[in-house]
């Protein structure tokens, strides 16, 4: 990647390119990255909609491949210039063991750091998560706070725990020397809660409140705040601070970015209503329909279900101890790091970000996708 090799073509390597943000990713380079020569998708399952892609002016290859294996990683990243590592176990119901989420998101991010450093890659763009940060265990908020707000961040659930670790094996792995002796440079991105299309947990709210005639029942209180950024937005955010992570190496090596973007300050039921009122559904309650106390036993019940059904079955409700937390503690972000770092913009507007997430919930709702 330098300079007098400006017409030198890249080549990209997405792990989790078939995923929810991972798929935004890949068509946004393709849409939005001139100096794309290749463009490698490396994913344990692969999307056929792959297929339609291969026709394109960029070589785009396909791999099947998982991240806990160390030489199935080295292998897809060698001969890459950048890596954009956003595949992880994204799972906060209980579904994989905390040893299954452990090895996918550290072992696995472990795995991508060394694949650099003996490849030779020197650009490592990183998906990590607010969760991070918090919330915490204690439910303190983060009343929209940015990058360098001071906050207790402390976890006992498997996946901010991996996600936290992951983040550091990025940081530090910042300068570091990789094959043929130039310093590996990395950046972690921190999305909060991401919607658009593709959001399946926004199409099963949806297929639930059809399924109960139109109606869906408040449980959080509309003050608490959840941070929302929208899908290709943050998409945008991971191709521009990979195309900027080598001018800019000195600003950016070993920092933290949130996700950001125009979407409103809601609570998360509100913030779903933007997509699902115009979709038809309704929001039962000015007020939690539940005292909290009650949420608080169901989602114990659940958990303890969960444990005494496992030999049988999976029990995987989506109200347990942790996710009515987080639903539950103010959680938002307020900063322009990414703006003054690399010039990050939002893409899409909230009104646009809004109507292509309308489009996608009412097409996917009465399909069986
Ligand atoms: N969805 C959110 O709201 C959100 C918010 C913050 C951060 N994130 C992070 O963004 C990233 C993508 O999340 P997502 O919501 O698109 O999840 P997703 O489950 O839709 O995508 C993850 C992708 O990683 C792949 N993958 C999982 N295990 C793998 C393995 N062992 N080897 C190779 N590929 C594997 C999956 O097949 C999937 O395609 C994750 O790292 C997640 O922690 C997501
Ligand atoms: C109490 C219920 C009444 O309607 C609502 C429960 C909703 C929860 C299932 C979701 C509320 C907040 C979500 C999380 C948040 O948006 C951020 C995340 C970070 C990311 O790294 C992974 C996904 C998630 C943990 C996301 C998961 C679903 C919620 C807990």
């Amino acid at each position: 990647m330098a300079d007098s090799a400006q017409a030198q073509k890249l080549v990209y390597l997405v792990t989790g390119g078939c995923g929810f943000l991972g798929e935004h990713v890949v068509r946004m380079l393709l849409q939005r990255e001139p100096r794309l020569g290749e463009l490698r998708v490396f994913d344990r399952h692969l999307g056929p909609w792959l297929e339609e892609l291969k026709t394109g002016p960029v070589r785009v290859t396909a791999i099947q491949g998982d991240v806990t294996e160390a030489h199935e990683v080295a292998a897809a990243v060698a001969g890459a210039h950048v890596v954009i590592h956003t595949a992880g176990l994204v799972d906060v119901f209980g579904r994989a063991s905390p040893e299954t989420i452990h090895e996918v998101n550290v072992q696995g991010t472990r795995n991508v750091i060394e694949a650099c450093v003996q490849t030779g890659t020197q650009f490592l763009v990183y998906t990590s998560s607010m969760e991070v940060v918090g919330p915490n265990t204690k439910g303190h908020p983060f009343y929209r706070g940015n990058e360098d707000t001071l906050y207790e961040a402390v976890h006992r659930h498997p996946y901010p725990c991996s996600k936290a670790l992951a983040e550091r094996l990025v940081l530090e792995a910042n300068g570091r020397e990789v094959h043929g002796g130039l310093p590996l440079v990395t950046c972690a991105l921190r999305p909060t809660g991401i919607y658009g299309e593709g959001h399946q947990i926004m199409r099963d709210f949806y297929r639930q409140g059809l399924r109960l005639g139109g109606w869906l029942f408040r449980a959080i209180p509309a003050s608490v705040e959840h941070g929302r950024v929208y899908v290709g937005n943050v998409a945008w955010m991971h191709v521009l601070a990979a195309r900027e992570l080598e001018r800019r190496a000195a600003l950016m090596g070993g920092q933290v970015y949130f996700c950001y973007d125009g979407s409103p300050y809601k609570s998360y039921e509100d913030f779903n209503m933007e997509f699902l009122g115009p979709c038809g559904l309704q929001l039962v309650g000015a007020r939690p329909l539940l005292p909290y106390w009650v949420l608080v036993f169901l989602a114990a019940l659940n958990a303890l279900l969960q444990w005494l059904l496992r030999p049988l079955v999976l029990y995987v409700p989506l109200l347990n101890p942790y996710t009515l937390a987080v639903a539950s503690t103010t959680f938002t972000v307020s900063t322009d790091k990414a703006q003054r770092h690399f010039g990050y913009e939002p893409l899409f507007s909230w009104e646009d970000s809004r109507t292509r997430t309308i489009l996608w919930v009412q097409a996917a709702g009465s399909s069986a996708q």
